[in-house]
């Protein structure tokens, strides 16, 4: 049995309602207006969350990745220039704090540096989150455990050594580990669900599912497999300019994702063997002995 973790005025994990989380990321391009749209879109739709992705650009930015040109709607510039020209700073998040609370969704981001998390704590975020490919950096682990609130954290494009080490510095108290395959678009072939029950025996806290995968039955079936939160990245419009476009949901797509997740968990049951109510016509009817 897996413990529940509480995530803002939520309780996630066994037994609870799937804690679903539209990713907004970058996929605003800099855009605020572009980011309020989407945090619409989630609200409208019954989405428990937004989240957004912070850096401070020149501590999160690979320096062999800093100079290398990239051509971008606002014309050619370095890889750097353009992580600047897509980060959201103080004004923006005030805006989207403001506006989250308006519209009753609950928001959160995932901080890529040390400077990130001290950002985003100015603000009463209801947890943060560990991208994948932050999840072997300790000095970040610590600073995110440090601050005591809850803490998802992705484990794509990590061994089991990596998984243990950073479970070790998070605690077990307030997390929740997400398996993900960090292929974008994931192929089905990649995505490796069952590492849902695995990563579930293995430390025993709640485990979600944050899928990049194209379409809706991957998502669907990691919910039937046990998962206990669901993470899909949303756009306007899959063709708008953007490294995580192509992996995202529609609106109409993430509409179906809520439903379907609400109707695979109600029909989940308690597996327990019973007559239900609806069989006892047919089971007069048609039982002959
Ligand atoms: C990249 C991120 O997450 P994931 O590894 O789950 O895709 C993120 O949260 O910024």
């Amino acid at each position: 049995m897996t413990s529940t973790v509480r995530i803002g005025d939520r309780e996630v994990g066994e037994g609870r309602p799937v804690y679903t989380v539209a990713e907004i990321g970058i996929n605003h391009n800099g855009d605020l207006e572009i980011a309020k749209q989407l945090i619409d879109i989630a609200a409208n739709t019954g989405v428990d969350a937004v989240k957004f992705q912070k850096r401070t650009p020149d501590i999160a930015t690979p320096p062999d990745m800093r100079d290398t040109p990239r051509d971008t709607p606002w014309g050619e510039m370095t890889y750097l220039d353009y992580r600047y020209r897509v980060e959201f700073g103080v004004t923006e998040y005030e805006e989207i704090d403001r506006y989250c609370a308006e519209r009753g969704i609950a928001w959160f981001a995932s901080p890529w540096d040390v400077p990130s998390v001290d950002f985003l704590e100015k603000f009463d975020v209801v947890c943060h989150k560990v991208a994948s490919a932050s999840l072997t950096d300790r000095e970040l682990l610590v600073r995110l455990r440090d601050t005591g609130r809850p803490v998802i954290a992705s484990t794509g494009m990590s061994t089991m050594d990596e998984i243990d080490a950073a479970v070790e510095l998070l605690g077990t108290d307030r997390l929740v580990l997400l398996h993900t395959t960090s292929t974008y678009p994931c192929p089905p072939e990649e995505a490796n669900l069952r590492t849902i029950e695995t990563l579930s025996r293995r430390f025993g806290v709640p485990v979600g599912y944050s899928g990049h995968e194209r379409g809706l039955q991957v998502s669907i079936a990691a919910v039937a497999l046990g998962a206990c939160l669901v993470e899909r990245h949303v756009t306007l419009d899959r063709t708008m300019w953007g490294s995580d476009q192509a992996a995202s949901l529609e609106p109409e797509g993430l509409r179906r994702l809520v439903r379907d997740i609400r109707t695979v968990e109600a029909a989940m049951g308690d597996g327990v063997k019973r007559v239900f109510p609806g069989e006892e016509a047919p089971r007069r009817r048609l039982r002959r002995v």
